[in-house]
């Protein structure tokens, strides 16, 4: 380089000859290549190294030049600013950053910005929308492009201090920031976790923590017309990886009773102030709280759970029930959970309970004369059956590990199923009824679909826009014709906005949409009537069947040695049922239902294996005995003949497990049971009873 640089000095000064010796002297076989140069490719090599040389020193130039800047800057920066960082996973590094694209790229025009819209995983095993906030209420095909600023610094004036924010390159931001040296913000772009660090001149943090401040009330008022909802969505990790923002629904716009509102208000209220947290610290007392909404369908239960959410500024967690996939997911998202929300967990019947309410009735859901045919039902049952256990449901809302602070709300259409254990107060402290509609509610309803915005704007479409009284009138009206306890409010609903545009044809209609829906809803319960009938029939015709079956079997036990038989095959039946009994109850003894109970009173509690035990011990025995006619007329018919008189006197008696149950056996003689005879009636079995249930 020295070489070259004393080569241009000397062109420079326009001694051409003496370049060249020099050059010759410095780089040997340097006049043939000028020659070569000069005859084939008419260009002067002279001149040419001078250039060269020439942009060397102004590029050396600049990248010290660039050095001293760069310190000098440092210098600066180390010396006389101060500066907060906010990790890239932070809410409040989100914040900041909406707070600048709103007040200082938009309005300082700023040219090198990056733009956000909907993020999706495009590799070959998924591609799907990952978490957004999703604007629905503006029902958007499209996500809205919003501009934040790039990496780089971010200069602004706030409230008369000078601020830099810069965005920091990550690894996972960086794409080929080196190539050609080019900056940072035209080679890559942020994805949404690169730091930030703010500075201000001056030597105090006091104008960056005011700052923040301001980004964080910007914040809070961007989302106060919102209910934060978050749910989980992806299958393979649990996370609450999806956030809807749903418009905030007011309390007033849920109708049930008021008195029992303002007293779930109250309470809501009582139980988020710091002092009850306090008092129920001191006292050892775990602080939480729970609720139960049950009711038909379409009553209001959900929107009165983002009701509360919006009333109390809480982010609503939302679970389906039904979709959990087991109780190790729906640990994960409990323990994701944070101290201060409200947790809403759907269809709280579909978990395990159902199984749990049919293992249990086994023995009686075939016998029941209730009219209701569980054994038939067990499509049902089925259907839409969370895999989560009721153990682990209640482990994650009141065990050991569970998280203090929140509010667990529940929804069941079916309250009267739900086992006690998750009814408990403790777990669920108070239960909320909310039923079909009243005619006051249907009239406030009324009020609310015709009437003024909330914030007093009157309806856009100018035909609805009836004077006050007039619609008040109307309202009246209407709900005249709306009979107490008949219509959910989804129902009425419904029909409202079937008028939409018009509260006269709506209040002019209602009756004959009344007598409408009511002839409906009389023809349905003459269908389920119908099918419960139907049901009944094919239950006692299956009962029939059975009793012919078990008098069929018994035929053959005319000796005491069959009896002995028969009675030594129950017995073995009975040690396997128990010894799998056992097992079961092992396994629910280590979940974690009734965890603040005592271990006493866990050992006097009979187990469910125990319970299962007996039951179906009883329900064996029962039929046995049912079989034989124990003091039925059919017994006393078959003394009636001598040689089944002796037979007859082939009664056992058989211990039952633990001394509790006796059940009497006895011999069965051919005689009573003919192929011509029906075996049911010639033993006298009450098909009806014959499982005594
Ligand atoms: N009490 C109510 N007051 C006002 N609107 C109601 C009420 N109940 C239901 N609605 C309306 O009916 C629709 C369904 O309500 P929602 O989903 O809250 O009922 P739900 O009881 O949760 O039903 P499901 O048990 O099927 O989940 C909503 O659009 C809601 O606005």
């Amino acid at each position: 380089m020295n070489n070259i640089l004393a080569l241009a000095s000397t062109t420079l000064l326009g001694d051409r000859s003496a370049s060249t010796e020099d050059l010759e002297r410095r780089i040997p076989g340097f006049s043939m290549l000028q020659d070569f140069f000069k005859r084939w490719l008419r260009v002067d090599l002279t001149t040419l190294l001078t250039a060269a040389a020439l942009m060397g020193a102004a590029s050396s130039g600049a990248q010290s030049i660039q050095e001293t800047g760069s310190k000098v800057y440092w210098w600066f920066v180390r010396f006389l600013t101060a500066s907060i960082s906010i990790a890239g996973n932070d809410r409040l590094n989100r914040e900041v950053l909406n707070w600048l694209g709103a007040h200082v790229l938009l309005k300082k025009g700023t040219r090198i910005l990056t733009a956000n819209s909907e993020s999706i995983r495009n590799d070959a095993w998924s591609y799907r929308r990952v978490s957004q906030e999703r604007n629905d209420y503006h029902h958007e095909k499209r996500m809205p492009v919003q501009y934040l600023p790039t990496f780089g610094t971010t200069w602004f004036l706030h409230r008369r201090n000078m601020f830099m924010v810069r965005r920091i390159l990550t690894s996972s931001s960086h794409y080929n920031s080196s190539w050609a040296r080019m900056p940072d913000e035209y080679s890559g772009a942020p994805e949404g976790d690169e730091p930030l660090v703010i500075m201000c001149l001056g030597r105090s943090v006091e104008p960056i923590k005011q700052f923040l401040h301001t980004c964080r009330e910007f914040a809070d008022k961007q989302r106060e017309a919102y209910i934060t909802v978050r749910i989980s969505k992806r299958s393979y990790d649990e996370t609450w990886d999806t956030t809807i923002l749903r418009p905030l629904r007011p309390l007033e716009t849920v109708h049930f009773d008021e008195k029992v509102k303002e007293e779930l208000v109250a309470d809501i209220e009582n139980y988020l102030d710091v002092n009850t947290r306090k008092f129920y610290n001191r006292r050892g007392i775990p602080y939480r709280r729970g609720f139960l909404m049950h009711g038909p369908p379409g009553t209001g239960k959900t929107s009165l759970s983002l009701a509360l959410a919006g009333r109390f500024g809480l982010e609503l967690y939302l679970l389906h029930m039904p979709s959990v996939r087991d109780d190790s997911v729906l640990e994960k998202l409990f323990t994701a959970l944070p101290p201060r929300c409200l947790v809403l967990l759907e269809d709280i019947d579909a978990v395990g309970i159902k199984r749990r309410t049919r293992r249990h009735g086994d023995s009686s859901d075939d016998d029941s004369d209730n009219g209701s045919d569980k054994s038939d039902d067990s499509d049902d049952l089925d259907r839409g059956r969370s895999s989560c256990t009721l153990s682990g449901l209640l482990n994650v809302i009141d065990g050991v590990a569970s998280q203090e602070g929140r509010i667990v709300l529940m929804t069941s259409n079916f309250a009267e199923k739900l086992d006690k254990a998750l009814v408990r107060p403790g777990r669920v402290d108070k239960m909320l009824y909310l039923g079909h509609i009243s005619p006051r509610s249907s009239e406030l309803m009324f009020l609310r679909m015709f009437g003024p915005d909330a914030d007093g704007a009157a309806p856009a479409d100018r035909s609805i826009q009836v004077p006050q009284d007039e619609l008040e009138r109307l309202a009246l009206e209407f709900s005249k014709h709306i009979p107490p306890d008949v219509f959910t409010p989804a129902q009425i609903q419904g029909y409202l906005l079937n008028y939409r545009d018009s509260p006269v044809n709506a209040s002019a209609s209602v009756a004959s949409w009344v007598q409408e829906e009511l002839k409906l809803i009389e023809a349905a319960k003459e269908k389920e009537r119908k099918a419960a009938e139907a049901k009944k029939k094919k239950r006692k015709e299956r009962k029939k069947k059975k009793a012919a079956k078990l008098a069929e079997a018994m035929r053959d036990y005319d000796s005491s040695e069959d009896l002995e038989e028969l009675q030594q095959k129950i017995r073995v039946e009975k040690r396997r049922r128990r010894k799998s009994a056992a097992q079961e109850s092992a396994a629910d003894a280590a979940a974690s239902e009734g965890g603040d109970e005592s271990g006493e009173e866990k050992k006097k509690k009979p187990t469910k294996g125990r319970k299962k035990v007996e039951k179906e011990e009883s329900k064996a025995e029962k039929e046995v005995e049912n079989v034989n006619g124990k003091g039925g007329p059919a017994g006393d018919v078959a003394t009636e003949t001598p040689a089944e008189k002796q037979k007859e006197d082939n009664k056992e008696v058989v211990s039952e497990v633990k001394g509790e149950v006796i059940v009497q056996v006895r011999a069965v003689s051919e005689a009573e049971i003919t192929p011509e005879t029906s075996p049911t009636e010639a033993n006298g079995v009450d098909v009806n009873g014959l499982n005594g249930h």
